[in-house]
């Protein structure tokens, strides 16, 4: 494994250019104590750009985790550098309860995004119960639902420990701000993560939806919910496999705060999810339409998924890039028909970066095969527990 021993420098007008770059550049520098430096951050958003408070609170925590020297750690900043202490072992990070407060309702999926692969590859031996305060549903970003519900199941697929998730409040930017927490509790890696496939994407099992609106709302949101399901059931099922459908409501508690998630699970394992916050400015009286316009915008999206026949959706693929790119040489996590979005061309153009990693065009990635704990030094793998989580992995010839 070779790693960049002089500062990487990444320009943050880079393909998708948003928080992505950074947040992964973090990551990747914090694990393997490679310092890098970010110009124009967030180049290609209106308004700007710049460290928005998100992104301020991941630089800060994982700077502090893995003692770096930072310059420009502060809002609105478009340039920083990030050298961690190449002295600092990761395994000493704090474990028991840690605690990553903001006080706006940035995602705290991204400050999650940010920090899990530094605690799970950390090489600590004891569980990390990780709270952040935040926004738990936010646009744009992956919802508390979809990490507990698709990003963590398929994490534990590819053969990393279970992450436990709590919700002890919702977080929402949608009808005034107000701030929410979300604990994550993490085993880290005793051992490399194996190379990973998800190349098999099998039959439709079920789809599970889960709503969170105003409570007047429900009966509304079943009522097309079964409409939904009943067209989409002849359109997605392979006989003889048959597939279940089922609706989870939560009252939101706010008129103006609407969530919606589908989330379609594979015979073989495969999670795929769609989800909509709404957030348009909603007039009193004029509700009736939200409804079927949120379940058909996500029945849709969701069926797209479905036929794109790859066994992640457009968000999971850009998210399993720093697995794949930490994990043993060779995973492959096959996207089928669905076009490569900008955030996983980006998350990939940063892995190669700053790991010197490869991907190819059918989805495989020559993964550095990242010691926990290490950065980067040659230790012997554990083979019998690598093969016995081989064996998990779908897919593996
Ligand atoms: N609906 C969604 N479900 C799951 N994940 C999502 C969803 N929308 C976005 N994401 C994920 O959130 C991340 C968004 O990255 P992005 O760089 O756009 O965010 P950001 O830090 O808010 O930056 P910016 O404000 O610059 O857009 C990506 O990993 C993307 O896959």
């Amino acid at each position: 494994m070779s790693i960049a021993s002089v500062t990487v420098h990444l320009e943050g007008t880079t393909l998708e250019g948003g928080g992505q770059i950074l947040r992964l550049a973090l990551s990747l520098s914090s694990l393997t104590r490679t310092p890098i430096h970010i110009s124009n951050i967030r180049g290609k958003r209106h308004g700007g750009g710049g460290l928005k408070s998100q992104h301020l609170t991941s630089l800060k925590w994982l700077g502090q985790a893995c003692n770096a020297s930072t310059t420009g750690a502060q809002l609105k900043s478009k340039e920083i550098t990030f050298a961690p202490d190449t002295a600092h072992r990761n395994d000493t990070v704090k474990t028991g309860a840690v605690e990553i407060k903001q006080d706006t309702p940035g995602s705290v999926n991204l400050v999650f995004q940010a920090v899990l692969p530094y605690l799970l590859f950390s090489g600590a031996e004891e569980k990390i119960r990780l709270t952040i305060t935040g926004g738990t549903n936010v646009s744009n970003s992956p919802s508390y639902d979809y990490i507990a519900q698709v990003l963590i199941p398929m994490l534990t697929l590819i053969g990393a420990p279970s992450i436990e998730t709590e919700l002890h409040a919702r977080g929402w930017s949608q009808g005034g701000t107000c701030l929410g927490r979300a604990t994550y509790t993490i085993t880290p890696l005793r051992h490399q993560l194996p190379a990973f496939h998800l190349i098999e994407r099998g039959a439709m099992r079920s789809v599970n939806a889960t709503i969170i609106a105003p409570k007047d709302t429900e009966q509304h949101f079943r009522d097309e919910l079964d409409v939904m399901f009943d067209n989409l059931e002849p359109r997605i099922s392979t006989p003889p496999a048959t597939i279940t459908f089922d609706t989870t409501f939560e009252d939101s508690h706010h008129p103006k705060r609407y969530y919606i998630l589908l989330v379609a699970t594979t015979t073989t394992g495969m999670k795929l999810g769609r989800d909509w916050l709404f957030d348009q400015a909603i007039r009193p009286g004029k509700t009736e339409h939200i409804v079927p316009t949120m379940v058909r915008k996500v029945a849709g999206d969701l069926m797209r998924e479905i036929e794109h026949e790859g066994c992640v959706d457009e968000f999971l693929r850009d998210q399993l890039v720093v697995f794949q790119a930490l994990a043993l040489s060779g995973s492959r996590v096959e996207g089928g028909k669905g076009k490569l979005s900008m955030h996983a061309l980006t998350a990939r153009w940063v892995a190669e970066q700053i790991l010197g990693v490869e991907f190819s065009d059918d989805g495989s990635c020559g993964g550095v095969g990242y010691h926990p704990g290490g950065a980067g030094e040659d230790r012997d793998v554990n083979e019998e527990l690598v093969g016995e989580l081989e064996r998990v992995t779908l897919g593996r010839g």
